[in-house]
């Protein structure tokens, strides 16, 4: 319980050992749409965990994860910040806050790559919004719990966002806390002041002025809150028993029916299975910004969500074994010794340089130990190994399954980039040479995809000599955030640097400027457009005289998909839904004859396939999108050659070659297609449509009640039955819904647009809507621009 870790808080601030025991560690993220209050959120779990001896806020920009002087500045996350703190003296909580913001949406693609579980934080008036939804279903798989924040608002609905949880985000609930209220002494309206814990029968009350003051009263038979409790609790055991035999039995047997006589560590046990399951997510309330909820939070972390022995094992290439054991935890290929960790975040700091955020799965990651990039085929030397607290690193020996830290060092900062997967030997310093080549050498934990980017910019140096300069800024940046990408017009000599949306490249630009003293002119930002083939073209044995021999085809993806064969090695290009096939790779069997390893081989093709498809459009040199390089079987390379540089250059001529061979005909121009929410008055409804319709060529998919949940279209009917039945208190507060007039009240309307139609769109939304309309924007995918708005994009580009 929370109570016992605050009596602690004064006593012991120390920092945790390196050593936890792994079934004490929780990787965990934030998760939820913008400004719900993640980062609110954090500094009070930082602050009553004692890791922190004052509470930094958002609106004052000091909080310890939001470091970034552009964080600070804007109020908002950018980039995730990794964070290790203690909980009840005992357990370690790894902690990465991501953004919300739709543009950083890679930010947190790559950090639930490495957790385990997580908090979804939502806001009581808006409920589950659209980044919420899209967030969710990032994290499919991994358990969570849902914070409902911001319960001291006016217009807060703790059951109409519960509600709208199970409906919008297809999962049962199981109310862990509920939120009571006071009367206000003048106005009589309903003031938070604390929650009803359903598992521990009590009610805690914050202290409006000290932080660290809960009251705690136990709910006996007498207690106003009593009935609500035996309701309650009456509801969690029902879906509790649904899944938790176990649970059952003791209901029956041991409490005699009785739903009140369930203990504390019998619940608690049971909604850790049904989290672990995925069955249902905890629910609980609070106001982190007036510091109320946030240790039965921390509270909720440990007890449901899953320690990395629990959770779900790391995707990879090879068919070997991944068998947990609660000593060691993770073991690969039966391996004792064998230690896979992979890199998800690269930072410059100012100080240390580059710096490397690895999450261990097997094993354990020594310090000066020689480890082996299965990504890259590049050996290596580690440097220091350090825990991050924010921006404040802690040097520690050892990384042990499990856990996130960070790599230091030159030799690592030339030789890891984001998703590699680093396998080494955990005992032998240079033990790589008694590892298997194929199974374990050779073993790569599945790359975090990038998202296309959708917007660009043109980007020169002020002065010729600075061009250098800008050069290394720019692979600076995209080293550290690869949804970034830089393309270079080899005609023309222009720079393109592209991104996730316009804010995405804003703040590329400012970290240029400002962080990186880059004396670089930014152009205007440009929707990205890309072009695709619709038939194939190949180029048959290229054999050069040295003995270079290879056959080369360029596909469409569906044609590849189409006929894939699971002998073929299927690579992604990271960009643009491309890949490289390599085929039969999978079967070779025989010994390696090469002195180039596999892994360099693949790493030259990839970027040979990655240069060519670039700026290879025929319609107007756009860079390809859903194309495929294969490489057939039967190549070949001198047996001596030790580099891959020959390689990299007769492949990017092949590839440009059979593209030549297609018409111009062939290739078409594809366009970011975003799906949008907006959110607008019944009044307004009208002009809203007819502007989505018209100008903006909008395909519209529904039009709902904001908070109805019998139209939407991602509500699933088994979902909606169960919103229905569910158990929910009475909503204190007035809610939306009800303060809602049928004038006024709010619909949503889905749709599908071009990216292009959007980019004002903001301004237009205001001007239709009175400023009381509001939207949310997310890429769906890439679409053929159709023919009556080619001629003017072309034009215009
Ligand atoms: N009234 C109220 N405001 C809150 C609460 N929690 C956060 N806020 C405010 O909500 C705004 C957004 O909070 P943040 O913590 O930055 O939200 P976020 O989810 O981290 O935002 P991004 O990372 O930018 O997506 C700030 O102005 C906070 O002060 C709360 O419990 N009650």
């Amino acid at each position: 319980m929370f109570e016992k870790g605050l009596r602690r808080l004064g006593v012991v601030r120390r920092f945790f050992s390196a050593k936890t025991d792994t079934s004490l560690v929780r990787n965990i993220g934030i998760i939820a749409h913008i400004d719900a209050g993640k980062t609110t959120t954090t500094e009070r779990m930082l602050y009553f965990s004692g890791k922190t001896k004052r509470i930094g806020n958002v609106d004052e920009g000091d909080t310890i994860t939001d470091f970034l002087p552009q964080e600070r500045l804007r109020g908002i996350t950018i980039q995730s910040a990794a964070i290790s703190f203690n909980w009840q003296n005992k357990f370690r909580i790894n902690l990465i806050d991501t953004p919300g913001h739709a543009d950083f949406t890679f930010e947190v693609i790559r950090s639930l790559k490495v957790l385990d579980g997580c908090v979804t934080i939502l806001d009581a008036v808006a409920g589950v919004e659209a980044q919420t939804e899209k967030v969710w279903k990032q994290a499919k798989g991994i358990p969570k719990v849902c914070f409902i924040n911001k319960m001291d608002r006016a217009g807060a609905g703790f059951s109409r966002t519960a509600k709208e949880i199970i409906a919008k985000l297809n999962t049962r609930i199981l109310l862990v806390n509920t939120p009571i209220f006071t009367a206000d002494p003048v106005s009589r309206e309903p003031v938070f002041e604390g929650v009803l814990d359903v598992v521990a029968q009590k009610v805690l009350r914050w202290d409006s002025k000290d932080p660290l003051k809960v009251s705690v009263e136990e709910v006996t038979v007498d207690s106003q809150y009593w009935s609500e409790l035996v309701q309650l609790r009456e509801s969690m055991i029902e879906t509790l028993s649904e899944f938790d035999e176990e649970l059952v039995e003791y209901f029956l047997e041991t409490a005699e029916g009785e739903y009140m006589r369930i203990p504390y560590d019998v619940l608690i046990k049971s909604i850790r299975k049904l989290t672990l399951a995925n069955f249902a997510t905890p629910i609980l309330c609070g106001a982190s910004f007036r510091n109320m909820g946030v240790q039965p939070l921390l509270d909720a972390v440990v007890n449901y969500l899953p320690s990395p022995l629990e959770a779900k094992k790391p995707e990879i290439n090879t068919d070997v074994s991944i068998e947990v054991s609660q000593k060691g935890g993770a073991v690969v290929n039966k391996n004792n010794n064998l230690c896979v960790a992979q890199a998800f975040k690269v930072i410059t700091d100012p100080i240390r340089g580059i710096m490397i955020y690895v999450r261990v799965y097997a094993g354990c990651l020594n310090s000066g130990f020689t480890v082996y990039n299965s990504s890259t085929g590049a050996k290596f030397k580690i440097g220091k190994l350090v825990v991050m607290h924010a921006n404040v690193a802690e040097e520690v020996k050892e990384l042990r399954c499990g856990e996130i830290g960070v790599l230091t060092g030159s030799t690592v900062s030339e030789n890891v980039r984001t998703g590699d997967t680093i396998v080494t030997h955990c005992i032998k310093k240079d033990g790589l040479r008694s590892l298997d080549k194929i199974k374990e050498l050779g073993l790569k934990i599945n790359p975090i995809e990038t998202p296309p980017p959708v917007f660009s910019a043109a980007i020169e140096p002020r002065t010729l000599g600075n061009k250098k300069m800008m050069e290394d800024s720019i692979s600076k940046l995209i080293r550290e955030d690869p949804s970034l990408h830089v393309s270079v017009d080899e005609e023309t000599g222009q720079t393109l640097l592209s991104g996730m949306g316009q804010l995405h490249l804003e703040i590329a630009k400012d970290r240029l400027l400002n962080e990186l003293n880059a004396d670089v002119e930014v152009g205007k930002v440009m929707v990205s457009y890309k072009e695709t083939i619709n038939a194939c073209c190949e180029v048959q044995d290229l054999e050069t005289e040295d003995g270079f021999k290879f056959s080369i085809t360029v596909e469409p993806l569906e044609v590849a998909r189409a006929s894939k064969n699971h002998d073929d090695l299927w690579q992604s290009l990271s960009l643009d839904d491309n890949f490289l096939i390599m085929e039969g790779q999978l079967n070779h069997g025989q010994e390696w004859p090469f002195q180039v390893t596999l892994e360099q081989i693949t790493s030259a093709l990839i970027s040979s396939s990655i240069a060519a498809l670039q700026k290879s459009g025929k319609i107007a040199n756009f860079p390809l999108h859903s194309c495929v390089v294969r490489v057939k079987s039967g190549w070949t390379i001198p047996l001596d050659e030790t580099s891959v540089s020959k390689i990299l250059t007769q492949t990017r001529m092949l590839i440009f070659e059979a593209l030549n061979k297609l018409e111009k005909s062939e290739f078409a121009v594809l366009e970011p297609i975003m799906h949008i929410s907006v959110n607008v008055k019944q009044g307004d409804m009208g002009h809203v449509l007819q502007d989505l319709t018209g100008a903006r060529k909008a395909n519209i998919l529904s039009i709902d009640d904001e908070y109805d949940m019998n139209s939407g279209e991602n509500v699933d009917v088994k979902f909606q039955k169960i919103a229905e039945d569910q158990y929910l208190p009475k909503d204190s507060t007035m809610g939306k819904a009800s303060i809602s007039s049928s004038a006024t009240a709010n619909k949503t309307i889905r749709a599908l647009v071009p990216l292009k139609e959007m980019v004002t769109y903001m301004n237009r939304l205001r001007s239709l809507t009175q400023g009381s309309g509001s939207y949310h924007m997310g890429y769906h995918g890439m679409e053929q621009v159709t023919t009556d708005r080619l001629p003017n994009i072309l034009e215009n580009y």
